[in-house]
């Protein structure tokens, strides 16, 4: 009940073209009901009185309703569609936009195949069912009992053989919309399972080539794959049965009417007219519960939809602005780590105890043996995740104190895997700062030594890097992210460094833009070559989730600790 009602509070904004469409149908269900009438009325009267004038008349008057219904049902057909677009498009921009606020957290464990799935597929369905649903419901129970009522009208003893019929018709329908809805949920799941799998199949075909697995892959595909054409064909065993059922009892009923009727007709007690006009009743009475098939049918489908995209919603971002927040003011750059503890879950802690200062404008790089905790202790400071324990601040103001975007803002990122989304340099670059003028992205570009690059290209900014930026090396990558970062211009700079190997050139060039980058910034960098290193005022040495060591390079050589360890 509670979802219905969250489902109808998408109807409101809509409310117009929903008594529109819902009003049409109405009408177009009521002079379906008039047509069996007219017939009746048309061989019983006007036949035998061999009055031509009338009967052409009466043919115009009935070709008129005829059109009048025509059209009434194109628009049904247009606007009632266009309701339910209209209430799918809205949910979609609240899911999307919900998406993109949802936490790293909540990403690490997320399926993207699965979500492309709810986004697209389970909107989709919905779209129908807000359209359908409420049109198709009403105007199914309305011309039922308005065509039994009739029917009654006509010949009672007739309409009660016809009664009879009818529970045994309606228990068919809920049994089997009963199995439908499961068969549906199944086929919901299996189509999730095909979208992760095409979607990490697809996405790291690259790898699946270069392992030589396009056999292991496929056999994978060909199983989910296999799933799904069960899952389809169990369904559709139960469509056939449903339609074939249901086109028995239709000519079944109508055989009956056509038997016992012209047995009335012979004794009297009913005119061709009214025998003609129930015989057309039977199939208009017979649609509703076809539209009653079909509505239980989809509508499990867009419930099942629904309900997920309520679940979506309602999962909170764990990360999310406190309501007394307040806009982040100009940063410097003081960061404080104090006695920060964190794990990704519960078991297994990653950082635990961490105390350090960072002055305003200082380098710091963070050293450490693979999985020490380096990257996980500055994505603390984005707040793509919160503190298990401790507090962060910056300039003195801890960060869950400051608005999320506002604190973001003020934080450059350039991490180990850059990712570069599939349209032009130019359109990379400036998603450092959005609205950059070309004269800026431009200037970024060669502070990030792309400008010899760009200078060579036929197309120069306005070139393709294609999906994920693959037509670019990994220098080139790295470098269109150091320019977003130029144009992005924080006081805070956290720099990932690359692990893979680059040429000495290239690695020299790429260390003198992010030297140029770090110039008047507070940087933190995950430092993995000895240069970036001894540019940095303070070394932090971490092992096992703690900080082990702490001091210019000069000075932990000499301590002759962990530092001068790895240094060697
Ligand atoms: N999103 C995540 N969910 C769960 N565990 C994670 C996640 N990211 C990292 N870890 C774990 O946290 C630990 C610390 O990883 P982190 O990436 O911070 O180490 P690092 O010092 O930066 O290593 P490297 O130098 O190899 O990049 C590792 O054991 C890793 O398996």
């Amino acid at each position: 009940m509670a979802m219905l009602r969250a489902f109808f509070a998408y109807y409101r904004p809509w409310m117009g073209l929903f008594w529109l469409d819902f009003g049409c149908a109405v009408v177009s269900g009521l002079l379906e009901l008039a047509f069996p009438l007219a017939i009746t009325g048309f061989i019983d009267h006007l036949l035998p009185q061999g009055n031509w004038t009338l009967t052409v008349a009466a043919a115009v008057g009935l070709l008129l309703l005829y059109l009048v219904n025509s059209g009434l049902m194109a628009v049904v057909v247009y606007w009632g569609h266009k309701l339910g677009i209209n209430i799918e498009t809205e949910m979609r921009a609240r899911a999307f936009d919900h998406l993109t606020r949802l936490s790293w957290r909540w990403y690490d464990r997320a399926r993207t195949g699965k979500l492309v799935a709810r986004v697209t597929r389970d909107l989709e369905e919905i779209g129908e069912v807000a359209h359908h649903g409420p049109e198709d419901a009403i105007i199914a129970v309305m011309t039922f009992i308005g065509a039994f009522a009739l029917m009654f009208l006509i010949h009672p003893q007739l309409a009660y053989i016809v009664a009879l019929i009818v529970p045994a018709m309606l228990a068919l329908i809920v049994i089997y919309g009963g199995k439908m809805t499961q068969t549906w949920r199944a086929i919901y799941a299996r189509v999730g399972d095909f979208n992760v799998r095409l979607e990490e199949a697809l996405g790291g075909v690259r790898v699946v080539q270069a392992f030589g697995n396009e056999h292991h892959e496929s056999a994978l595909f060909a199983s989910d794959n296999r799933n799904y054409r069960a899952t389809k064909l169990e369904a559709y065993k139960i469509m056939a049965t449903v339609s074939a059922l249901q086109y028995m009892g239709l000519r079944l009923v109508q055989v009956v009417v056509m038997v016992v009727g012209a047995w009335f007709v012979l004794q009297g007690s009913l005119t061709t007219g009214g025998f003609v006009g129930f015989l057309v009743l039977v199939g208009v009475f017979y649609r509703p519960l076809e539209k009653i098939a079909a509505v239980i049918e989809t509508y499990p489908r867009g419930i099942a939809g629904f309900r997920r995209y309520q679940e979506l919603l309602a999962t909170e971002p764990e990360i999310a602005d406190a309501p007394d927040a307040i806009p982040a003011p100009a940063l410097r750059g003081d960061i404080r780590f104090q006695g920060v503890s964190f794990a990704y879950d519960a078991t297994r802690p990653i950082l635990q105890g961490i105390d350090l200062d960072i002055r305003a404008g200082e380098t710091v790089a963070f050293v450490g043996p693979s999985g020490a905790g380096k990257t996980t202790l500055l994505a603390l400071l984005p707040r793509f995740y919160d503190p298990t324990a401790g507090r962060i601040t910056v300039d003195g103001i801890a960060l869950d104190r400051m608005q999320l975007n506002s604190l973001r803002r003020q934080i450059g990122l350039v991490s180990q895997d850059v990712f570069l989304f599939g349209g032009t340099l130019r359109e990379n670059i400036a998603y450092g700062r959005l609205g950059a003028t070309d004269a800026e992205i431009m200037q970024a570009a060669r502070q990030a030594q792309l400008g010899p690059m760009i200078e060579t290209l036929p197309e120069g900014l306005d070139t393709i890097v294609g999906e994920r930026g693959v037509m670019l090396s990994g220098g080139q990558k790295q470098r269109v992210a150091i320019a977003r970062a130029f144009l992005k211009n924080p006081p805070i700079l956290i720099l990932d460094e690359a692990t893979s190997a680059l040429d000495s050139q290239t690695e020299r060039e790429i260390q003198a833009a992010l030297d140029a980058l770090a110039v008047g910034r507070t940087t933190l960098v995950i430092a993995h070559r000895l240069g970036t290193i001894r540019h940095a005022d303070r070394i932090v040495v971490m092992a096992g989730g703690r900080i082990v060591e702490t001091g210019p390079h000069e000075g932990l050589i000499a301590q002759g600790g962990v530092y001068a360890g790895l240094a060697r």
